[in-house]
């Protein structure tokens, strides 16, 4: 059962469809494989050098040697053993999903391109104007583009904000960037001044507080921002070629925000018995384990004893409700393989962790697609771009092996950062009978996951998640997320938006004039001509900032545009969105609906799994004490949608999974 793609790149086991005649991708949004130069992603080779001979080039800095101390999974440049076995479950690290191309979607890749990179220099450095001049300064175009008004969505509630996050860290991680807690380089320190290396660093990119800064005119002077891992960081770009940023998780939809990215990841949070995932009681009630570096993980923490949890993904202590969905999910995984212990008690720990595994992956893909997406992306438009099938009875065999599953850069960097929008600075804490019983401020608990032991708010906070409205996708930001962003005992924070602003430069994003032409959109050569998305009063703060129609941001312009009706997002953005999760599906051997005899669900599985999965009972399943829940919990709570008593939303019949062969 050992595939050697090497020798025999073109052996076929896909019944019967060899790679010269797979299916095309005829959905047309765009042609697959459109990413330009991959690194080395998918290049099964064995030896970078007789690589780089074959390529006819040499790399820009010698790449550690394989195998040795320094070329842990991190720095293996996308190359993996050829050796795929062909098996039921998931690899934790993505490898061997896509049999032809077995680095498809591992960590330490590089993210998708629709549009070629745009760098000052072609290489590398920040791109500049078309006029050869810097582009305007982030914090500037933030605090004109993106201030705060709150205006909140009639419709959806915090949860669905909340669960975008959850699906975001499923997905993408830049490459050296903490994200949550202190980054290890410093361009800007904690008082917001500038460190002595910051303009010689090529890691730094410091964003600047301009002189007049409408809220902090006499404050900091910057703040922090590392640049991205790169392909070149690495040695794994040859020397002209342009960098790669690389993501560090996989790319799939397949948990591995819980179950980590990595072996490495992956151990020690198992508990290797009953197939469960470690946890620790604490009040009768079951958390993930400790991270073992309290201080740096959860630097806002006052003592080292204070909760700070270790999980799949390193994010997870960010913010009070992320770190709640994720604690959700993980006793989701366990109550699971309780169960399924239950009914079978001849399997082993490996079965039950890997069985439990594969069913939590479909009931999240489930989720995924036929509840949130639906929600961001407009039901219509899923369906007519294939993304969902509604009412489909039995399998989706769409799975094409030509389709790369891996992250796009505009998806990771500019258009799904756009749901940035949605948050709200102040978190309600609701009680069973769904009345307040308070509120705090998130800037007061980034990275500090204590506040979810304390008494009832695990159970409050999570009801509060589902009473409490998203703000509209508009371009109207919170402050909390504007000018506090972690700002743990400052009175200053960062800035999110001019942080994704600065590293949709530093991943030298295509511009918004070339993504809109990527996605077959009219192409405006002038600033008037982008008034067909956009209102003409953000066109002239467009003019007044750039100095050229090319140089606008994809990030900026893409959030500026009115929402397509029934999605929540501009056209150029929703272009993007419905090609990454057209992708993800489809690029996805192991999706939950493909009926591949050897990686199916049975049929009755599968129609449970439809039936049973929402985020309603996931919620109910897997708070401590919750009675009663909207039964579309992603959805305000309103008359035609009022909480029920938690039995009586529909649930996964597990007893499915009895294994009949062995009784
Ligand atoms: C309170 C909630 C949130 C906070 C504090 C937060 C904060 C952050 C931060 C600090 C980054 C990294 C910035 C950088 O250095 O480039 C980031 C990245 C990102 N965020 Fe959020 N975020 C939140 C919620 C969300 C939500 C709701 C979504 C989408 C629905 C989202 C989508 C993304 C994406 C796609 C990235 C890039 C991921 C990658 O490839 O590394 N975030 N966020
Ligand atoms: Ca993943």
């Amino acid at each position: 059962q050992y595939l050697n793609l090497l020798t025999n790149p073109g052996q076929t086991f896909l019944q019967g469809v060899s790679p010269s005649n797979f299916p095309v991708n005829n959905r047309g949004l765009f042609p697959v494989q459109r990413r330009p130069v991959n690194g080395l992603g998918y290049l099964q080779a064995l030896n970078i050098e007789e690589l780089a001979r074959k390529l006819n080039t040499s790399f820009s800095n010698p790449p550690p040697p394989l195998g040795s101390a320094q070329d842990p999974a991190t720095q293996t440049c996308g190359l993996v053993p050829p050796y795929c076995l062909k098996s039921r479950y998931r690899t934790i690290d993505g490898s061997c999903n896509n049999l032809f191309k077995p680095a498809l979607g591992t960590p330490q890749t590089p993210y998708g391109r629709l549009v070629e990179y745009k760098y000052g220099d072609g290489v590398s450095a920040f791109p500049t104007s078309v006029s050869g001049k810097d582009l305007p300064n982030a914090r500037v175009i933030s605090s004109f583009l993106f201030p705060d008004k709150n205006l909140v969505d009639p419709i959806w509630n915090l949860n669905a904000q909340q669960w975008g996050q959850i699906i975001t860290h499923d997905m993408s991680l830049t490459a050296g960037i903490a994200q949550s807690h202190k980054d290890t380089v410093t361009c800007c320190d904690d008082n917001g001044q500038l460190a002595p290396d910051a303009a010689t660093n090529p890691l730094c990119a410091p964003i600047l507080f301009p002189l007049n800064d409408p809220v902090h005119p006499q404050g900091p002077q910057c703040i922090n921002f590392v640049r991205t891992g790169t392909t070149r960081d690495r040695g794994c770009t040859p020397r002209y070629a342009p960098a790669q940023p690389l993501s560090t998780v996989t790319a799939y939809m397949d948990a591995s925000f819980c179950y980590g990215s990595s072996e490495g990841q992956a151990r020690p949070i198992r508990a290797f018995v009953g197939g469960r995932l470690k946890t620790i009681l604490r009040g009768g009630r079951e958390w993930p384990p400790q991270d073992p570096n309290v201080t740096l993980t959860c630097e806002s923490a006052q003592s080292p004893n204070e909760p700070c949890y270790l999980a799949g993904d390193i994010r997870v202590n960010q913010n009070p409700q992320l770190t709640i969905l994720q604690i959700i999910v993980l006793r989701e995984h366990n109550r699971i393989a309780g169960i399924l212990s239950a009914i079978n008690p001849h399997w082993d720990d490996e079965t039950l962790y890997q069985e439990a595994r594969r069913i939590l992956i479909a009931e999240l893909q489930h989720i995924n697609y036929y509840e949130y997406l639906p929600i961001f992306l407009g039901f219509e438009n899923m369906v007519k771009n294939k993304l969902i099938y509604p009412g489909a009875n039995g399998y989706v065999n769409d799975y094409n092996p030509k389709v790369d599953p891996s992250v796009l850069d505009e998806h990771a960097t500019a258009a799904f950062r756009h749901f940035h929008t949605l948050i709200r600075g102040y978190l309600k804490l609701v009680t069973e009978s769904r009345h307040l019983a308070g509120i705090v401020r998130l800037s007061d608990w980034f990275n500090r996951p204590l506040l979810i032991e304390l008494e009832n708010a695990f159970d409050d906070l999570t009801r509060g998640l589902t009473y409490q409205e998203q703000s509209f996708s508009d371009q109207f930001w919170d402050s909390e997320i504007t000018q506090f962003l972690f700002k743990r005992n400052n009175t200053f924070g960062g800035d999110l938006r001019a942080i994704d602003i600065q590293r949709g430069r530093d991943h030298g994003l295509g511009s918004y004039v070339s993504t809109r032409a990527a996605c077959g959109l009219p192409v405006p050569h002038t600033f008037n001509e982008m008034l067909d998305f956009i209102s003409a009063e953000n066109v002239e703060v467009l003019k007044a900032i750039y100095e050229h129609p090319g140089d606008v941001d994809l990030v900026v312009a893409g959030s500026l545009e009115h929402n397509v009706p029934g999605a929540q997002a501009g056209p150029t953005f929703l272009c993007i969105l419905t090609e990454q999760f057209y992708r993800t599906r489809v690029g996805d051997r192991y999706f939950y609906e493909n009926g591949d005899p050897s990686i199916a669900f049975t049929p009755s599985q599968l129609e449970t799994i439809r039936k049973g999965s929402s985020i309603a009972r996931i919620l109910c399943d897997n708070s401590d004490n919750i009675r009663h829940m909207q039964p579309k919990a992603f959805q305000q709570i309103s008359s035609g949608n009022m909480p029920v008593p938690c039995d009586k939303l529909p649930a996964i019949d597990l007893s499915l999974w009895r294994d009949f062969e062995f009784h």
